[in-house]
């Protein structure tokens, strides 16, 4: 049994790391150093995960120096801090240790995916990623939850994905990194827009066309960077987008519903798409591909474009074959 190491005790580090730790594997969940010893001291995450009780062998580090070597490496920091993670704390990783990126989002700055962030500060080893529709607090609380896991290396992939399913959470494997992050990444930004589409009182039938739609554009850019349609059509596509873009719980859609309502959303939060919006539009112009459910959105979000016209826009645009 490896040793798996969980970067970042957020909501979602936090519940992986109990999950794993329930289904008896050797988890060290590394927090940053002011939060470890109250980690520490509670037994639970009690601002990302209240009343969950860490199982007793879960450890709490405040700092990924000597992990054991042979460790399974899970980021779990927000998309935007992957690389400054990574660029602060690579040197004193484990070398060669495979890393798994859990976050979902495309990084603004570079405008690149997550896997090429993380290879510019961990290019020996390999880099894997998971994806897939699941609320951290539903995997703290044992309810039953599938995601994907993503590896170049098929070997890889199989050997992740043994390692980390647990009768909780159920793994496919993946070697479509690509796809499998880009579903994850993009479907927040629909989620975003489905949220401002409910929260402006536009209606469930509103929603389900931008889904669709939204829906598109996710494949339409997927495709375009190498992405493969299956992964779209599976649990880090479709799955994720289902369960983004119609859930309460979750804080993208959330952020969209205040939006919608006239409100700000929440300070304080990782709304993980309203940044990967913005990558998203860039990059989609320069590869000339059309967006337009995206480029609504961030037009939206920078106040650019109210609602009302944002929608109109997007119902009066040309009328053409559904592709
Ligand atoms: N919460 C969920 O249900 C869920 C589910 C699946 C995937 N994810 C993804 O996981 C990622 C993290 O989300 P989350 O819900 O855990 O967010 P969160 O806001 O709960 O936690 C983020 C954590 O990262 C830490 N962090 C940020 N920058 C850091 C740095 N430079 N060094 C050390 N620690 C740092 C923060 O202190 C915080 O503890 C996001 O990309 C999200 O999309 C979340
Ligand atoms: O709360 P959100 O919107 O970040 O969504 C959490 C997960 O990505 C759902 O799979």
């Amino acid at each position: 049994m490896r040793p798996v190491a969980v970067l970042g005790a957020g909501a979602f580090g936090t519940a992986l790391a109990i999950v794993w730790a329930r289904a008896g594997l050797d988890v060290r969940l590394v927090a940053r150093p002011e939060t470890a010893p109250l980690l520490q001291a509670a037994r639970e995450n009690q601002r990302a995960l209240p009343a969950i009780r860490f199982p007793y062998t879960l450890q709490t580090l405040s700092s990924p120096e000597n992990l054991p070597s042979d460790s399974i490496l899970v980021l779990a920091v927000p998309a935007q801090a992957t690389g400054a993670y990574l660029a602060q704390h690579a040197a004193t990783l484990p070398p060669g240790a495979p890393l798994v990126l859990a976050a979902k989002g495309i990084d603004l700055d570079s405008g690149a995916l997550l896997t090429d962030v993380a290879a510019r500060h961990w290019p020996d080893s390999e880099i894997a990623v998971l994806s897939g529709p699941g609320f951290a607090a539903e995997l703290a609380a044992g309810l039953p939850t599938a995601l994907t896991l993503a590896a170049r290396d098929t070997g890889l992939a199989g050997t992740l994905q043994t390692a980390l399913s647990t009768p909780e959470l159920r793994l496919y494997r993946s070697t479509d990194r690509i796809g499998v992050q880009l579903g994850g990444a993009l479907k927040n930004v629909i989620a975003i827009a489905c949220g401002i589409c409910i929260g402006a009182g536009l209606g469930d039938s509103a929603r389900a066309a931008l889904m669709t739609r939204g829906y598109a554009e996710m494949l339409r850019l997927g495709l375009a960077l190498g992405g493969d349609a299956r992964s779209f059509q599976g649990l880090s596509g479709l799955g994720d987008l289902a369960l983004t873009a119609t859930s309460g719980k979750s804080r993208n859609f959330a952020a969209g519903l205040a939006i919608g309502a006239g409100h700000q959303p929440e300070r304080g939060r990782t709304i993980e798409g309203l940044a990967t919006a913005r990558a998203v539009v860039s990059m989609a112009r320069k590869l000339g591909l059309e967006l337009p459910v995206a480029e609504a959105t961030v037009a939206v979000l920078d106040g650019r474009l109210g609602i009302d016209a944002a929608m109109e826009g997007l119902l009066t645009r040309p009328l053409k074959e559904e592709t």
